[in-house]
């Protein structure tokens, strides 16, 4: 029989209504300065900074802006998966293994992809100017 200390049993209490969407509001904003504490994470809002600056100086239409903001929040989406993998991961297997070898570089794939995403869909609206 597992024994929870008072804080966990705290978390786990069940919220319902405007309670439960403002908890989840608050555990969000951790999870955001969690993940503001990744030099990824901050190269990528810099990164995403200047492109929707570029993109606003080219002048390219609402709809290029829009779809380029929503590529970037899913861009810090997978950063934040990936950040928690990492944790997960390092918590399993904090020695060498293949495991932690592979769910890392999945990880990492799948912020790459999204990363060429991003920078792909930038070029071409700066060259269509769309
Ligand atoms: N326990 C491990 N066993 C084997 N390989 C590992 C292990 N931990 C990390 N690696 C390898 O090192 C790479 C980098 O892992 P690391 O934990 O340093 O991520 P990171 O460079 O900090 O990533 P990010 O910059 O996204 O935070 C992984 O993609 C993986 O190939």
């Amino acid at each position: 029989m597992s024994i929870e200390a008072p804080a966990d049993r705290r978390a786990h209490a069940k919220l319902r209504g405007i309670d439960h969407l403002l908890a989840s509001a608050r555990y969000s904003a951790a999870g955001l300065l969690r993940l503001l504490g990744e030099t990824a994470f901050r190269q990528e809002i810099m990164l995403g900074a200047a492109l929707l600056a570029l993109l606003l100086i080219a002048g390219v239409s609402p709809a290029m802006l829009l779809i380029q903001v929503v590529l970037l929040l899913i861009l810090a989406a997978a950063e934040a998966l990936n950040t928690a993998i990492e944790l997960i991961v390092d918590r399993v297997s904090p020695e060498i293994s293949t495991f932690a070898k592979q769910a890392k570089d999945l990880g990492s794939f799948a912020v790459f992809c999204l990363l060429a995403g991003n920078l792909g869909f930038a070029v071409a609206a700066l060259l269509l100017r769309i």
